[in-house]
């Protein structure tokens, strides 16, 4: 599905972005607007059922896609990695952009589906899809040296893989910018600030790496089917100088925030050489001693433990 003549209002409520002009692929084989219906049209020609257990739940609204590729600020240089393409919504605007895109889609059909539709003379050697598991490549098999060069993520992601598929985007290279559609209650714990009940190891690792830019809350009627759960497009931009903690501390971390209603003195004992002492002496720095909980010590503080 090549997308064109997208409506400019949003058919999501609650909406009220500024929204740059639509942009088309001139050579489209399969002139089609987004709505539901076209959709639900396009799903039953490929004779295709959504799967739950594969998070398909497609956009319909092509204001929440024209604002995801703007969100992320993609043009023509950018090469722009996108997890579960699905039936190629987003994908159809990032190639819009004139962006290269790096894609991974798990379920055959729709693979099929994209390379039959995708594969058009506009986005000729712009367009790689690997039909695979974002859990085995979560970069989509951008190569490492253009991942070194620069990249971005623009994804509406399968909501179950989101947190296990982001601690593995967290290492370096890391993205300048990432866009992601995820469940409310994720983006939630990504963004939670220290003393919240929400703030955890991912709001840690996450948050030493990229500042979070404005993002928005997204109503259940922007896709096909309609999820469960609430939505929110979280916007990532990566930190002037970003901090990527090491494996054995992020593991030290989530350990500590399995057992969050302890005190870090009792949680460090036995975990390192000098039970931590150290650090938590200069945890004095932010009023804290041995008695803190994990989730009130903040960011800037657990990146020192590295050092530790
Ligand atoms: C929420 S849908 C998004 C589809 C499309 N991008 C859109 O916005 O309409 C998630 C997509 O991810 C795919 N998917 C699910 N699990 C995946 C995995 N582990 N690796 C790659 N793709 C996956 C699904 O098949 C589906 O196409």
């Amino acid at each position: 599905m090549i997308l064109q003549k997208m409506p400019r209002s949003s058919r999501c409520t609650g909406l009220q972005w500024k929204l740059p002009a639509p942009r088309y692929l001139p050579e489209s084989r399969n002139v089609m607007a987004l709505t539901p219906s076209t959709t639900r049209d396009l799903l039953t020609r490929l004779g295709h059922h959504p799967k739950r257990a594969l998070g398909q739940n497609f956009l319909v609204d092509a204001n929440i896609v024209r604002k995801s590729v703007s969100m992320a600020e993609v043009g023509p240089s950018d090469h722009v990695v996108e997890v579960g393409p699905g039936l190629g919504t987003l994908t159809s605007e990032l190639l819009a952009s004139g962006a290269k895109v790096w894609a991974i889609e798990r379920d055959a059909r729709l693979a099929a589906h994209l390379r039959d539709e995708l594969v058009a003379p506009a986005a000729a050697g712009r367009f790689d899809l690997l039909e695979g598991d974002a859990m085995e490549h979560p970069r989509a098999g951008l190569p490492v040296e253009q991942a070194e060069a620069g990249f971005k993520i623009v994804a509406n992601l399968p909501y179950a893989i989101s947190t296990p598929w982001m601690e593995a985007v967290l290492h370096a290279p890391l993205p300048q910018h990432m866009v992601l559609m995820l469940q409310l209650e994720a983006a939630q714990r990504y963004m939670a600030k220290p003393g919240t009940k929400q703030f955890g190891a991912i709001s840690i690792f996450l948050q030493a790496a990229f500042d979070i830019a404005p993002g928005h809350k997204v109503p259940t009627n922007c896709f096909h089917p309609r999820p469960d759960v609430e939505s929110y497009l979280l916007n990532l931009v990566r930190k002037p100088t970003p901090f990527i903690f090491a494996d054995p501390v992020r593991q030290l971390i989530r350990a500590c925030f399995q057992q969050r209603r302890k005190q870090i003195g009792a949680l460090l004992r036995g975990k390192l050489p000098d039970d931590g002492k150290a650090w938590i002496e200069s945890l004095g720095a932010w009023s804290m001693d041995a008695r803190a909980r994990p989730e009130a010590i903040p960011v800037a503080a657990w990146q020192t433990l590295a050092a530790a």
